[in-house]
């Protein structure tokens, strides 16, 4: 469309499904983003041809309080269920604002937003803490999606607080029996269909076969995901997140998901970029930061061309 006149703005506020609020970023290549303003939640992110790069659930019907299935959740003050809050914590749940007055935070991109969470008194009394939370979506001129997430700590009482966090990536896949995760291997994890065991990853990239709920712990900050049907990569860059979690709930346990299609299973994977195993404390004023940063490369793995090493330590 360019110089027709009617090229289409790089960030625009609408409403999604159910007349929910969300907000439209757009890439200058024709890859674009969207961010549903419930959950501060990513529901999708397409390349310059337009092709849908993340996993949402046939199944979700957008319906507050319940938490979108798919895209990026944001887990946030607990991962799972280690704690006394709602599984993965309340911010997937909460219906965020746009920030209008972000402290400066430098970009490149022309296409992105700052959406901000702070407790109402009725959280408070859930989780007793004054925060801030802002929360950047960018689309990278080259398509990549980048996330910022700055959490800070406005407790006027003195009062450090302790959370964990992750961006619960759900990655959309050809076919599950054709992927491979490079990046984890030889790494230590707690399994969570083990109560939580500590275990060492044995040889090769992960495939899989079967039910998959693993937190990885010390994982690198680049960890590639290869879609050898479709010849794809997703390069997964992270920053003050030491965790990678890896979910797949496999036949079995997507029955019993009643926000899920019984084969869904097939054609997504998790992996979430985290801070779950130690929970990260801030005192009053301190701010903590956590980066995603994911890219989608062509790849011709399956052809030989392309050595998923080279993959890992690109930059
Ligand atoms: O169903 P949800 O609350 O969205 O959680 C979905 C999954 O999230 C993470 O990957 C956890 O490690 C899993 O144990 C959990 O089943």
């Amino acid at each position: 469309m360019a110089g027709s006149g009617s090229e289409r703005a790089a960030v625009e506020l609408c409403k999604g499904i159910n007349g929910l609020d969300k907000v439209v970023l757009r890439g200058p290549r024709g890859s674009s983003a969207e961010v549903y303003l419930y959950g501060g939640h990513v529901t999708s992110w397409r390349n310059d041809h337009g092709e849908e790069l993340l996993f949402v659930s046939t199944k979700e019907i957008f319906k507050p309080p319940k938490a979108i299935r798919g895209g990026i959740p944001i887990c946030f003050p607990q991962f799972g269920s280690n704690g006394s809050l709602e599984q993965h914590g309340f911010a997937r749940n909460k219906f965020w604002s746009i920030d209008t007055d972000p402290p400066p935070f430098p970009t490149t991109s022309k296409s992105f937003i700052d959406l901000i969470l702070k407790p109402s008194e009725e959280d408070m009394q859930k989780w007793p803490h004054s925060y801030e939370f802002r929360l950047r979506v960018a689309l990278g001129n080259g398509g990549d999606l980048m996330l910022t997430s700055r959490v800070r700590n406005t407790n006027a009482d003195g009062k450090p607080f302790t959370f964990a966090f992750a961006y619960h990536t759900y990655f959309s896949v050809s076919d599950i029996s054709e992927v491979r995760v490079e990046g984890l291997e030889t790494l230590d994890y707690l399994d969570n269909l083990e109560n939580k065991e500590r275990f060492t990853e044995q040889g090769d990239a992960l495939t899989f076969e079967s039910e998959v709920d693993k937190v990885y712990l010390g994982a690198p900050t680049k960890i590639a995901i290869l879609d050898h049907e479709k010849k794809r990569t997703f390069v997964l860059r992270k920053d003050g997140l030491p965790d990678a979690v890896v979910w797949n709930p496999w036949d079995k346990k997507a029955k019993t998901m009643t926000d899920f299609g019984d084969d869904e299973y097939m054609h997504m994977l998790c992996v979430e970029a985290a801070a779950a195993e130690k929970p990260i404390t801030l005192k009053p004023g301190e701010e903590w930061k956590g980066r995603l940063e994911l890219s989608a490369v062509p790849s011709s793995y399956c052809s030989g061309q392309l050595d998923p090493q080279k993959v890992l330590q690109s930059s």
